[in-house]
Order: structure tokens, then sequence, then C-alpha cells
């Protein structure tokens, strides 16, 4: 009986796999592929747009950036010039320069505000003034708030007229042994526009104390700046200055000179919002005077966490020194208004080196050191190309830009949107986005110069080239050739080019959307950038892939935080701020969102793909009813691929401490989440919580967008159609197929989605797997062949949409 039974189920075993067996087999050799009806297009056919020289030069142009670097400091007359042109020039630049730079590491996200950025630039352009003197040369940037405005004009009257007319009134010795904060005219004028503005920012400290504040000057110090609570539009920094003669200071002098020493320290402290004071550093030094012999200042700075608070906050520094003991005067030597550490540092030194430190100490009497406030350590990129855009655009498509069928508008400042008008109102409009932005170039190793252009083996270098200017620049040019060769559209459409789609495009093609919209605009479809053309990415397919973007995978960005107690080093807790963080963060990383491959639009991807691809694969792929969990698997083992089965995990920053010897109280990490079309953002951060599993996590949202809507990949749809067959007309003849997916990345499109519901993703760019990392990363780069098929490819989507609709495209395919 039993084994009758174990028999019957082991027919029946048999039978299934007979049976899956044939029908997998069947399925595989039935499977064709997608065809379609549009011819490849050659190059002997009319409307080949050739790349000459001048088309190509043009794109270089779009791509050449001027690059000035330079460090906070201490500056000719000339160097100064070269800054104040380009100060002034940036402010000219569009917007996207700024977000991109203050996008560079190692800022943090608090400091990425680009409206304010802009808004200070502009603050600065209307006020930049020279104070001109034999070394010290500075540039006064000046900020909103009247304080600092009253110093600098100050400044500036006392540094431009004779400094011996401008000695500052001597103060007593008396005063530096007393509160100088009580002295209306030593008062840091940070300070002058508060409320209490007789409050002390300089007070005396007992011997006992002072070796200790000398080497450990910060931390009483903070509580004093903490009582003042006032607040100025503009940064303010609290400055005390503790002036004593220290005998301990004096151990190595020689005894038989006579010194007099003036010990200091100051905390540097700034003010950032909500009222709260950010010990960024210390300045412990000592200042000597030795009689019949010059002066010395040295001084120690230290400045902890200046990279965080350099785009945003100044600092202001009085150095008070005792001039002249005998003589019972001291001075206000030098303010400084100054970022980072290195600009201290130099101020000082400049101070402290010369010769003679009376004539420097009066003419820099009130000195505001160069406000660089976003500049620190920053490059700037110039784009000079796509400063005045417009202009320059309009001198290299003429045609475009005088034909009466073209509009263009500028959009908040610096997008563009060109309406190019056609004959046929009954045709629903369609729209061609691109932008202008490019994302910086944090390191500088590439193979050519990243901002120059060259071309070296067929390929143009450069940031942009394939994120996003060959689109742009595409677009125009098969716009020009169209127009010179009297095209006149029937179906209206719409070109729109953002300048800050490297981050989030919330005011370029928001506000082109936004206004689309407000005219009532709707469109039959839209294509943006997008995978490309790949060769060798997918397994299995060895002919090229069109792969278009029918969907977006929405992210979430996310801040990871850990308080702890912190304290010395000395004696740690079992568990540190930055060990639990890095726990959840492991956690995070070990365990990755689950696979959903098959649930999206990665499903068409493998219909269309499957009946070109090799033996094994084509049985797989055709088979995914069978084999979804195994295709699963083998699709996660590379990033690009294991983009498209699941939400993806990015740690992409972790800061925590300050020194060796503290533990740090807070360590916080931000993760970066691409979600699938199947899942939603709540479904990531409840996953998330659930796998960290340890309350003493918090997490909180930093951006997110949801997975935008799967548009249509069916034949008979339009866009989806026009898209296609212009992809095979540029590379048809490699045997190119084309295929819907899933775009891993985000676009400008989420913008657009009232618009339409047909939103396409490609950019026609034809990449091999070692070239998806040119993407924001090295050797950006795109061969003049490639770029030629770019204007063609936008030629052939122009023309083909002009059309009232393509013949319907030979259907071979089916659901697998
Ligand atoms: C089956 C295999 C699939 C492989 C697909 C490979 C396709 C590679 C396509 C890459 C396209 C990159 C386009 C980049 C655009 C870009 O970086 N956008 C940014 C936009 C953004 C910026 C700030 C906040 C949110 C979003 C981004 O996604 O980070």
């Amino acid at each position: 009986m039993g084994a009758e039974v174990i028999k019957q189920v082991v027919y029946t075993a048999m039978f299934v796999v007979l049976v899956v067996t044939a029908a997998v087999i069947v399925r595989t050799f039935t499977v064709k592929p997608r065809t379609i009806l549009a011819p490849p297009c050659t190059e002997d056919e009319s409307g080949f747009i050739r790349a000459d020289k001048e088309m190509i030069n043009r794109f270089q142009t779009s791509l050449k950036f001027e690059t000035i670097s330079w460090e906070p400091g201490v500056y000719n007359v000339e160097e100064l010039l070269n800054i104040q042109e380009f100060i002034k020039s940036l402010v000219n630049v569009p917007t996207f320069l700024a977000y991109n730079l203050i996008n560079l590491p190692p800022l943090k996200k608090e400091n990425v505000d680009c409206l304010r950025v802009i808004q200070e630039l502009e603050d600065m352009k209307a006020q930049i003034k020279y104070v001109s003197s034999s070394q010290l040369e500075l540039v006064n940037f000046v900020k909103s708030g009247k304080a600092i405005k009253r110093v600098s004009e100050t400044s500036f009257v006392s540094s431009q007229t004779d400094t011996a007319h401008h000695e500052l009134p001597d103060f007593t010795s008396d005063l530096l042994d007393d509160n100088l904060g009580h002295n209306p005219d030593i008062t840091p004028d940070c300070a002058t526009d508060d409320a209490d503005s007789n409050t002390s920012l300089v007070s005396t400290m007992s011997e006992e104390e002072l070796p200790y504040l000398t080497s450990n000057a910060v931390g009483p110090m903070l509580n004093v700046a903490q009582e003042r609570s006032s607040v100025l539009n503009t940064v303010k920094v609290k400055s005390r200055v503790f002036t004593r003669t220290d005998k301990h200071l004096l151990r190595d002098v020689p005894k038989h000179k006579p010194y007099s020493y003036t010990s200091y320290s100051y905390a540097l402290q700034s003010q950032r919002e909500h009222n709260q004071e950010y010990l960024i550093g210390s300045v412990v030094g000592k200042k000597g005077l030795q009689h019949g012999h010059k002066h010395s200042v040295n001084a120690n700075i230290s400045c902890q966490s200046t990279t965080d608070i350099q785009c945003r906050e100044s600092i202001n520094v009085v150095l008070t020194a005792q001039m002249n003991k005998a003589a019972s005067t001291s001075k206000e030597v030098s303010k400084m208004n100054c970022t980072g550490s290195n600009v201290l540092a130099s101020t000082i030194n400049s101070v402290a080196d010369k010769d003679n430190y009376r004539p420097i100490a009066i003419k820099s009497s009130k000195i505001l050191v160069t406000t660089l406030v976003l500049l620190d350590r920053l490059q700037f990129q110039l784009d000079t190309s796509s400063n005045q855009f417009g202009f320059k655009s309009k001198h290299a498509y003429p045609t475009v830009h005088k034909s009466p069928l073209v509009s263009v508008e500028v959009i908040a400042n610096y997008s563009l949107l060109y309406t190019v008008h056609g004959s046929n109102s009954a045709l629903k409009p369609y729209m061609l986005t691109g932008h202008l932005d490019v994302v910086p170039v944090p390191e500088d190793d590439w193979d050519a110069p990243p901002f120059a252009a060259e071309i070296k083996n067929g390929f143009i270098y450069g940031r942009g080239t394939i994120d996003d200017k060959h689109i742009v620049f595409g677009i125009l040019e098969a716009l020009e050739f169209l127009l010179k060769h009297d095209f006149k559209p029937e179906r209206t459409f719409y070109i729109g080019f953002g300048h800050d789609e490297e981050v989030a495009g919330e005011h370029g093609a928001f506000r082109i959307a936004e206004l689309l919209t407000s005219r009532g605009i709707h469109l039959d479809f839209l294509l943006d950038e997008g995978p490309g053309v790949l060769s060798g990415v997918i397994p299995g397919v060895s002919k090229p892939v069109g792969l278009v973007g029918c969907s977006e995978k929405g992210f979430v960005t996310l801040k990871l935080e850990v308080s702890t107690s912190g304290g010395h080093s000395s004696m740690p807790e079992k568990e540190s701020s930055i060990g639990i963080l890095a726990q959840a963060i492991t956690r995070l990383e070990t365990n990755p969102h689950p696979s959903v491959f098959g649930t999206g639009p990665e499903k068409g991807t493998f219909e269309h793909l499957a009946p070109e691809m090799n033996l094994p694969y084509k049985m797989v792929m055709s088979n995914l009813w069978l084999f979804y969990p195994l295709v699963s698997r083998v699709l996660s083992w590379k990033p690009s691929t294991n983009s498209i089965v699941r939400t993806t995990t990015a740690v992409t920053q972790f800061n925590a401490g300050i020194k060796p010897n503290i533990i740090a109280p807070h360590a916080e990490a931000i993760v970066n989440h691409r979600i699938h079309p199947s899942e939603t953002v709540q479904d990531v951060i409840d996953f998330d919580k659930k796998v960290i599993n340890d309350d003493r996590v918090k997490i909180t949202i930093i951006q997110s967008q949801e997975p935008l809507p799967v548009s249509s990949y069916d034949d008979d749809v339009f866009g989806w159609q026009i898209v296609k067959t212009s992809i095979l007309q540029v590379w048809g003849h490699y045997g190119t197929v084309v295929a819907p997916g899933l775009m891993p990345a985000n676009t400008d499109t989420r913008h657009y989605t009232e618009i339409t519901e047909n939103i396409y993703r490609f950019s026609p760019s034809f990449m091999l797997p070692e070239d998806l990392s040119r993407f924001h990363g090295r050797n950006e780069r795109i061969s003049t062949k490639n770029y030629e098929e770019a204007v063609n490819f936008f030629y052939h989507v122009i023309k083909n949409a002009d059309k009232a609709k393509l013949e319907p495209v030979h259907k071979h395919g089916e659901e697998l």
C-alpha cells in the first residue's frame, strides 16, 4: 500500500516535471521579438545631421567652466580684484552653481539653503568694497545686520585715510585688568545692536584660573557666551578676553630682560538659529612686549567643526592687547570677522609678524577680515557658457531664437521654457525636457580636466556630458537644423530646461510645470533623461538595449541620530553614540529590503528582452512564472540590476565626534533609500524601524518622494511609440532592441505628473557597464559619435511626433 502511494507520488511528480518542462520549452521557442515598423536611419538618408566641427564646438563650449578657487586669507590687490569679479559674476550666474557648490562635501545638509545663499550673494554684491594697505588686503563681504555694517563702514574710513590720524583712544591698563566689555568703544561690534549691549564680553581671571584657561579655554567661556541671548539677523559671535600677567608664561624668558606679557584666550562662538550658541573653537596665546625689542604675538588657533559652520557663519574676534604696559596703554589690535581657523591664523600672523607691531595694530584697529562666508575651502565652478545662457545660446542657435514659431521664457530666473508653436491646435502638445545644472566634481583625478571639454580618443570629457548637456544641446541642435530646413510643426511642443534638477528641481521644473498647468496645458507625453542605450548591462542580452524609464523609483532620505551623555574618554560607557549608530547602520546594510522583482515595470523589461536573449537566459526569462526567485537573485548581484529589484539602501553620510579624548555625545547618519514602485515611503520607514529595532536611534525624514506612476508602454500609445521608433531609427543598425524599464534614480519628471500620464525617461547615450559609474562620477564623457546620435535622436523625435499618429507598431510580443 505504502509502495503504491510512493509510486503514485513519483509518477505525479514526474508528470508535473514533464509538463512544466514542456511548457518551458514551448514558451522559450515561441516568444517572438517585438518588432517595430520604423526603418533605421542611415547616414545617406536626407535628414541625417552630421556633427561637424562647429557643432562639436558648440557642445564643448557648453561644458566649459572656469574654475576659481582660493582659501580665505591674505590677498594682494590683483587677487582681490579677481575675487571681486568672481563674486560679481557669481551673483549673475545661474543658481545651480550655488546649489552645486554648497552641495560639495564636507558641508552638511543644514548648510544647504539655496535661497539664503543666493540672497547673501546678492547682498554681498551690493556691498563689496576694498580696503587697501601694503600687506593686509581685505575684502569685506559684509553680511546683513546693522551692527556688522556699522563696523565695516568704520573700518573703511579708518583704513582709507592716513592711519596716523586714526589711532584708537588708549585704554588704561586698569581697563585691561578690569572688565573691558564695559567700555563701549571696545565692545565687539557684533554686540552693539543688542538690547543688552552692556553685557560683559571680557572678564578677568584669577592667576590660578589662567593656566587652566590657556590650555582649555573653551569650556568656561561657553557658559558666559550662552548668557547672551540677543539675536541679530547676522552672525553674532562672542569673544571674551582674559588678560593677566602670567608668570608661568615668563618661565622661559631670559631673566635679564624685563617682560610684560598678556596672556589671552578666546572662545570662538557663533550664534545659530534658535538662539543656540555653538562653540566653534578657541584662540589661546600670549602677546609679549619686550622692552627694547620688537613686540611679539604668539597665538594658537584651534577651531572645531569649522567645516560645519563655514558656509553659514562668521567669527568675530576682538584681539585686545596691552601694547605698552609702561605707558599704561592698550589697544584693540584687530577685529576679525572671519571663517575658519586658517583665516584667524593668517590674520593674527600678519599682525604678529610685523616688525613694528604698532602701526599694523593701528591700521588694523577695526579690520573686518575677509568674510568668505560661502567660499571657505570650496572650489567654485563658473559656467561661462551658461552664464546668461539665453544670450549665448541665442548666438549659438540663431534660427531657434529668431524664429517666429518659437518663444522663449525665462522661469525662476534661470530655467528656460521654449514653446514651438504648431499649426494644428487639434494635436495635443508634447514636451522635451533636460536640465542645465551639473553636479560638482569632488575629486580631480580625471583623465582629462572635468571642465575643459577636451577630446581624447574620440570622447569629449566633461562634467555634464551625459548628465545632462547632451540632451539640452542635442535638442537645440536638432531644432536649429529643422527650422533652418523650413520645418513648420503642426503639433505644438515645449522644451523645458530646468536649472536645479540635481537638487530636486523645486525651483526650475516645478515652476515650469506650474506655469503650464496655469495655462491649462495637458501634454500627450513628456520625454526626459533616463537610462539610455545599454550594451552588456542586462544579463543575457548581447544586443544593445534602448531602455526607457516608464516609471521612477521614489526616494526617502532619513536622518538617524543617537545621543548619549558623552564625557571623558577615560571613563567610557559600554556603548557610545557612534557604536549604537554604527550597529543600526550595519543592520540596515545586512538586511536589504526584500526583492519585489516582477511587481513593477522591470517585469516589462524582461518580457521585452526575453526573446532577444541567449538560450539559457532566454529559457529562464521567458518563464519568469517559474524562475522569478532565481532571476531576482541573479539580478541582485550587481548594483545596477539590483537597483530595479528592490528598494535600495545607501548610507551616504556619517558624522560624529570632535576630539580623540571626548566621547561623542551625538552621532548622526544619512540614509538614502530609492523606493521600488510597489512600496511606499511609510513601508520603507516601517521596515527600517523593525530592522534597527533600537529606540535609541531617532529617525527623521529629511526629504521624500513616493514612486511615480507607471506610464503605459503599450505599443499603441503615441508617446511610447515615438520614443521607441526614434531609438530604433538611430541605433537600430546595431541590432538595438527597445524595452520599458524602471528609472532607478530621479529626474525632474515628478513635477510634471499633473500635466501628463505618459512620461518617458531616456538619455540618448550609448553606455557600456563601466560607463554607469560616470554618472556623477569620474571621467564623465560622451563620444563625438554618440553626441551626433543624440542630436539625430531628437531630430527623429521631433519629426515623428509631428505626425498625427504613427502607423501602428507590428506587435509580436505577448505577456510572458
Ligand atoms: C536593468 C538594468 C538597469 C540599469 C539601469 C541603469 C540606468 C542608469 C541611469 C542613470 C540615470 C541617472 C540620472 C541621474 C539624475 C540624478 O542624479 N538625479 C538626482 C535627482 C535628485 C536630487 C536630489 C534629491 C532627489 C533627487 C538623483 O536621483 O539623486
